[in-house]
């Protein structure tokens, strides 16, 4: 891997049927960075995190995670090399507790031998204690302490999207991809948020990948931005040369 580019997405391509969703994006995520994907309704944001986190075959382009081939790679393969992602629409057990979809979580992760588990050897008990110790420091980290055994489903909109982070985060992951992580919230929920995306990515060393329409907490929080339109770039800057750039200016509202 160059030290430059934690994930690099070269000449990526979608196509559903006629509809060309994505065309020609090329961006990288480079190590501690969050870098933000923005654009209006329909421009192809989506595409490109399902494309990445492995949830689409690209039509074309390449997709490289540290230094490793991921292009067209499911998920659940590019969760093992370290990429995990949120949803728009929250997807948690919502009929478990808090702290069980923590613990599921890392289940996924580290305990693949099944035998260990059915004859609870020491390994497996040494195991298991210390997934719950993480997950202790993680509701403590994220502000779910007190809720721990409610079922995540009762839990307000808010403290979902801080559980889905948490799951994630719970894996090490090098990379976060947040779709939407601010819908639903409302305005002090939205600065807690930008504060502990800021706060993981200094902590924990990792990279964030976000698609956002809350332009505050875009500008607030990304250090680079890709502006999409119909498909294709428009152009990558910093939250500055961003904001005052008039084809994005454009793109948001429309030629009169
Ligand atoms: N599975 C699919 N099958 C067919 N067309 C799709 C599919 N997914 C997305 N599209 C189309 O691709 C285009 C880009 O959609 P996408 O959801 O990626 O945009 P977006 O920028 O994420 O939009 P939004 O901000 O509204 O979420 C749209 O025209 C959409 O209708």
């Amino acid at each position: 891997m160059s030290a430059q580019n934690l994930l690099k997405v070269a000449g990526l391509q979608m196509r559903f049927g006629g509809l060309l969703a994505v065309d020609g994006i090329d961006f990288d995520v480079r190590p501690n960075e969050v870098f933000a994907i923005i654009g209006p309704n329909g421009a192809g944001k989506t595409t490109v995190f399902n494309c990445v986190g492995g949830f689409y075959k690209p039509t074309a382009g390449d997709i490289v995670l540290d230094g490793h081939a991921i292009t067209g790679q499911p998920s659940h393969m590019v969760a093992r090399r370290g990429l995990v992602r949120t949803f728009q629409n929250i997807r948690l057990f919502k009929q478990l507790t808090v702290l069980e979809n923590l613990m599921v979580a890392q289940h996924l992760k580290v305990n693949r031998n099944m035998l260990s588990g059915l004859f609870a050897t020491p390994g497996y008990r040494r195991a298991e204690r210390a997934a719950l110790e993480r997950a202790a420091y993680w509701l403590d980290r994220v502000g779910l302490k007190n809720v721990s055994n409610r079922e995540a489903g009762t839990l307000s909109y808010g403290h979902q999207r801080r559980l889905e982070i948490a799951r994630c985060m719970i894996t090490d992951p090098r990379l976060l991809m947040l779709d939407e992580p601010a819908a639903g919230l409302n305005p002090q929920e939205k600065i807690e948020l930008q504060q502990m995306v800021d706060g993981l990515r200094n902590e924990f060393g990792i990279s964030v990948l976000l698609i956002e329409h809350d332009m505050s907490l875009v500008m607030g929080v990304s250090d680079r931005i890709l502006v999409m339109e119909h498909g294709k770039p428009i152009m990558i800057g910093k939250p500055d040369e961003v904001r005052n750039d008039p084809r994005v200016i454009k793109a948001y509202l429309g030629e009169d």
